[in-house]
C-alpha cells in the first residue's frame, strides 16, 4: 500500500490544560523527530507524521511514549468524487495483497469534524456501497472482518484499515528526572520501564557486587540498557555504575549474616539519594514487589528505607510474578534478564525477613556504614 502519512492519537495529554498540553505535544513531536527521519505535526488532536521510511516509522512509533494508537494512511480531499477514487484504489490493494475478497465482511467507520454538506452515516452508506460494488463483499456493522475508516477532518479526509497500538503513557522527558535501580534482573527492568512510561527520564544506577555476581551481570545491564533506550527517543538515558564489591565485604565481615541482603539495599538506597541529589533527580526507582523474595518484606522494606527523604517509586509494588514476567516478554527485556550469571553468593542461607528500623540504625552507627559507603561512592560512567 502507498501511504501518504500517519495519523497517530494521544490520550492523556489531551485532559491538561491548554499550556501543559502544548508543552507536552512539543515533547513528543521532539520525540517522534529523533526516532526516524520525518515531517511531523500535531493539529486538533491528532498527530500528522510524514515519514522518509514507512516501515521504520512504524515499528518505531508502538515504542514512543504518549502516543496510543497510530494508523498509516492515504490523504485525500474532502470531495466526494475524490473519496470515491482513493476509496477504490485502496479496496483494490487490499485485494491484491490478500487482505479483502468477496467471500469477507466489511465495515466503513466514518468519522467527521467541520461542516460538510453530508453527515457521516451518509459517507459511510456512501462509501460502503462503493467498496461493496468494488470487490462484491457484504456488509457486517457488528462484527465485521475488515473496517474501512474514514476520518474526515475539514477540507482534509484520512482513509486507512489499521490501528496500530501504541505505548500509551505520557511523552518522555515531560515527568523529571529519576535514579532507577537496575539490577539486571527481570523487575527492576519492567519497573524501569514503567516509570519511563510515566514521562520520567531515566539515569539507571547499577550496583556491581563483583565477586559475589559474575561479571556476566555488568553485560546484561548494558544490554537492558540499550533495550530500554528504545523507549526513550529524544531523551537521554544514562547508566551509573558503582562498584559495590567493598562494601559487601564489609558487612559480611562485621554485621551477622543474616543481614547481608538488608544492610546491601539499605547501602543502595543511600547512595542513590546522595546522587539524586547531586544530578537533580527527584525520585529512586526500584523493582520491589511485597513478599516476592526475603529482602522484600514489609518490615524489610521499611527498615531499609528508613531515613532516605526522596520518594522511592516501587511501580511493580502490588504485581505478582507472573505479570511481571508478562510484561517482560511484551517489552524485550525478559529474555535479557534471563541471560545466565549465577545467584548472588553474598545472599545468606537464611536472610533476616523482620528488621527493625532501630536496629538498623543502631548497626549503621557502630560499624560507621556511612562512612563506608561515601569511600566506595566512586561512580563509573
Ligand atoms: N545490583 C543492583 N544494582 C541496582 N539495583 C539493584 C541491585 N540489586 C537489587 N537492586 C534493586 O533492588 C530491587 C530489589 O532487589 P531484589 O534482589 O530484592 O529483588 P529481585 O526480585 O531479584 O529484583 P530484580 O528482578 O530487579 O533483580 C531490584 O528490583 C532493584 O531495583
Amino acid at each position: 500500500m502507498d501511504y501518504d502519512l500517519i495519523l497517530g492519537r494521544y490520550g492523556e495529554i489531551a485532559l491538561k490544560s491548554p499550556q501543559v498540553r502544548r508543552k507536552f505535544e512539543s515533547q513528543l513531536i521532539h520525540n517522534i523527530k529523533s526516532a526516524f527521519k520525518t515531517k511531523a505535526h500535531i493539529r486538533g488532536g491528532r498527530i500528522f507524521i510524514y515519514p522518509a521510511d514507512f516501515e521504520e516509522a512504524l515499528n518505531k512509533l508502538a515504542k514512543i511514549f504518549g502516543i496510543i494508537s497510530f494508523s498509516p494512511a492515504v490523504a485525500m480531499k474532502t470531495d466526494k468524487k475524490v473519496i470515491s477514487t482513493k476509496l477504490k484504489e485502496y479496496v483494490e490493494k487490499l485485494n491484491s495483497e490478500g487482505l479483502f475478497d468477496d467471500k469477507k465482511s466489511f465495515a466503513i467507520r466514518c468519522k467527521r469534524t467541520g461542516k460538510h454538506d453530508f453527515t457521516s452515516q451518509e459517507l459511510a452508506a456512501y462509501a460502503g456501497s462503493i467498496v461493496a460494488n468494488k470487490i462484491g463483499a457484504r456488509v457486517n456493522l457488528t462484527e465485521p472482518d475488515i473496517e474501512i475508516f474514514l476520518d474526515v477532518r475539514g477540507g482534509k479526509t484520512y482513509l486507512f484499515h489499521k490501528i496500530l497500538p501504541g505505548p500509551g503513557g505520557l511523552p518522555i522527558g515531560t515527568s523529571g528526572k529519576v535514579i532507577s535501580l537496575l539490577s539486571g534482573g527481570i523487575d527492576s527492568a519492567v519497573a524501569t520501564y514503567l516509570i519511563m512510561k510515566r514521562g520520567c527520564k531515566i539515569v539507571a544506577l547499577h550496583f556491581d557486587t563483583y565477586p559475589y555476581t559474575s561479571e556476566k551481570t555488568s553485560i546484561k545491564v548494558e544490554k537492558l540498557v540499550d533495550k530500554l533506550k528504545e523507549y526513550s527517543s529524544g531523551v537521554k538515558f544514562e547508566l551509573l555504575t558503582v562498584e559495590y564489591g567493598e562494601y559487601l565485604d564489609y558487612c559480611i565481615s562485621k554485621a551477622p549474616r543474616n543481614l547481608t541482603c538488608i544492610l546491601c539495599k539499605f547501602g543502595m538506597y543511600q547512595i542513590a539519594e546522595k546522587i539524586a541529589e547531586n544530578i537533580g533527580a527527584l525520585a529512586i526507582v526500584d523493582g520491589n514487589s511485597i513478599g516476592q523474595v526475603a529482602s522484600q518484606t514489609l518490615s524489610n522494606i521499611l527498615a531499609t528505607r528508613y531515613g532516605v527523604k526522596i520518594p522511592i517509586l516501587s511501580p511493580l509494588i502490588g504485581f505478582d510474578k507472573v505479570e511481571i514476567e508478562n510484561l517482560a516478554k511484551k517489552i524485550g527485556t525478559y529474555e535479557i534478564s534471563i541471560l545466565p550469571n549465577g545467584e548472588c553468593t553474598a545472599a545468606p542461607k537464611r536472610p533476616a525477613t523482620k528488621m527493625e528500623p532501630k536496629r538498623l540504625s543502631r548497626i549503621r552507627k557502630s560499624l560507621d556504614l556511612d562512612s563506608k559507603l561515601k569511600k566506595i561512592m566512586k561512580i563509573k560512567y
